[in-house]
C-alpha cells in the first residue's frame, strides 16, 4: 500500500539524509539514511506558501487564496498531503495546521508585527517526541532549518518537540496537548524513566517559576489548584524578583543537571542558558560568594557545578538588592518590592 501512497511524489533533496517512509503506529516519519552528527543541520526547507496572520485567525478563505496563487505542481502537493498518512483532509484550514509551522514573528520598534504561517511538506512528516533528536528553531527568515541535537543514527526515526513548553510537563499534560498518545521514552507508562521524567519536569518547571517569576504561560499562577511553589512566602520573593542571587545561581544549575539527565539538554538549549550562568556568576559582589560561583562554574560536570554552587545556599550577596531593583524595572514593575 505504501508503494504508491501520495508521499512518494515528495521530493527530498538528494543530499538531505533523510527518507520518508511508514512509522508503526504514527503514519509516516523521516528516518536518516546515514549517521548524523549532533550539530548538523538536517534540512532548510522552503515554504510551499505562507500566511500572514496568527494561526488562530486563518480561515478557510485564507488557505483557499493561497492555494489558488500556487502552480499545478505545488497544488497537487497540498492535495496530496493526508490526515496522519491516511485519508485527505475534511478541511483546507485543519490540513493547513497539521503541517504548517511559525516562520516568523518579528518585532518592529517594540510592537509585534503579525506571525507568519509557513507550509512545509517535508518537515511536517518528522513525527514528535518528548525526548527528540533534532530541534526547529523559528527563524527571523521564512525558512525553517532541522538540526541534529544529537548524534543520530543510520535507520533512526527524526524526531522534534511539537512544543516549546515540555520540558515542564508532565505525561499528562503533554497528552492533553498533543491530542494523541506519545510513546516515547519520556511517556512510556510504569517505566523508571518515566516516573522520574514527570519529577524532573514538574520540579524543572517549578525552578523556572522561581526565576522567571512566572508560570510558563507568561502567567503568575493564582488560585489554591495545584499549587507549582507551595511555600507562599518563596512564591512572593519569586514574583517579587526578590530571589538571592545564591539562589539563583543553583536553580538554574539544577535546571541544567535536570535537563541532562532528560536528554534535553542540547546545543540550543545550551545557547540560552550559558550566558545566564555566566551573568548570575559575574553578579555577585560579596568576594566569598563570587570565588564559590566562580569555583562551581569551573567543574567538568552539571552535577558537580550544583553540587559545588549548593555552598552558597542561604547566603546573601551586596549586589542582592540592586539585581532584584533591575529584574523588577525590566519587568515594569515598581521598583521597591
Ligand atoms: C505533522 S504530522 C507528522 C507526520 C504524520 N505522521 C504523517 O504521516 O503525515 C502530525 C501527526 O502525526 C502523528 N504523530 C506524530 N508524532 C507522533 C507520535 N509520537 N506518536 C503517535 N503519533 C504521532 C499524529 O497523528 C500527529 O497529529
Amino acid at each position: 500500500m505504501s508503494q504508491n501512497h501520495p508521499y512518494r511524489s515528495f521530493e527530498v533533496p538528494s543530499n538531505a539524509p533523510f527518507e520518508l517512509k511508514p512509522s508503526p503506529g504514527k503514519g509516516w516519519g523521516a528516518f536518516s539514511t546515514t549517521k548524523i552528527d549532533r550539530g548538523a543541520v538536517i534540512l532548510k526547507e522552503k515554504p510551499l506558501f505562507v500566511i500572514r496572520k496568527p494561526h488562530e485567525q486563518i480561515t478557510e478563505e485564507d488557505v483557499w487564496t493561497a492555494f489558488q496563487h500556487l502552480a499545478p505542481s505545488a497544488k497537487q502537493h497540498f492535495l496530496n498531503l493526508r490526515d496522519n498518512a491516511c485519508g485527505p483532509f475534511t478541511h483546507m484550514t485543519k490540513a493547513f495546521a497539521e503541517n504548517s509551522f511559525e516562520v516568523s514573528n518579528r518585532t518592529w520598534l517594540g510592537a509585534s508585527i503579525s506571525p507568519v504561517h509557513g507550509l512545509f511538506l517535508l518537515h511536517s512528516r518528522f513525527n514528535h517526541s518528548c525526548i527528540p533528536n533534532s530541534k526547529i528553531p523559528t527563524n527571523s527568515d521564512e525558512i525553517v532549518t532541522s538540526f541534529a541535537t544529537r548524534d543520530i543514527m543510520a535507520g533512526e526515526e527524526i524526531t522534534f518537540c511539537y512544543n516549546d513548553d515540555f520540558e515542564c510537563r508532565n505525561r499528562h499534560e503533554r497528552h492533553q496537548a498533543l491530542r494523541f498518545a506519545c510513546n516515547c521514552k519520556a511517556c512510556l507508562i510504569g517505566t523508571p524513566f518515566q516516573q522520574l521524567s514527570d519529577i524532573r519536569r514538574t520540579l524543572i518547571r517549578g525552578l523556572n517559576y522561581l526565576t522567571h517569576g512566572v508560570d510558563v504561560n507568561g502567567q503568575r499562577q493564582e488560585g489554591p489548584t495545584s499549587p507549582i511553589i507551595v511555600d507562599r512566602e518563596l512564591k512572593k520573593a519569586a514574583e517579587n524578583f526578590c530571589i538571592p542571587l545564591s539562589s539563583r545561581l543553583i536553580y538554574e544549575l539544577l535546571v541544567a543537571y535536570l535537563l541532562e539527565e532528560e536528554g534535553l539538554l542540547d546545543d540550543l538549549r545550551l545557547e540560552r542558558l550559558n550566558p545566564t550562568l555566566w551573568q548570575i556568576t559575574g553578579s555577585f559582589h560579596t568576594e566569598s560568594n563570587a570565588s564559590i560561583a566562580r569555583l562551581a562554574m569551573k567543574q567538568k560536570s552539571w552535577l558537580e557545578k550544583f553540587c559545588m554552587a549548593f555552598g552558597l545556599y542561604g547566603r546573601a550577596d551586596v549586589a542582592d538588592h540592586v539585581v532584584s531593583k533591575g529584574l523588577r524595572m525590566l519587568r515594569g514593575l515598581s521598583i521597591e518590592s
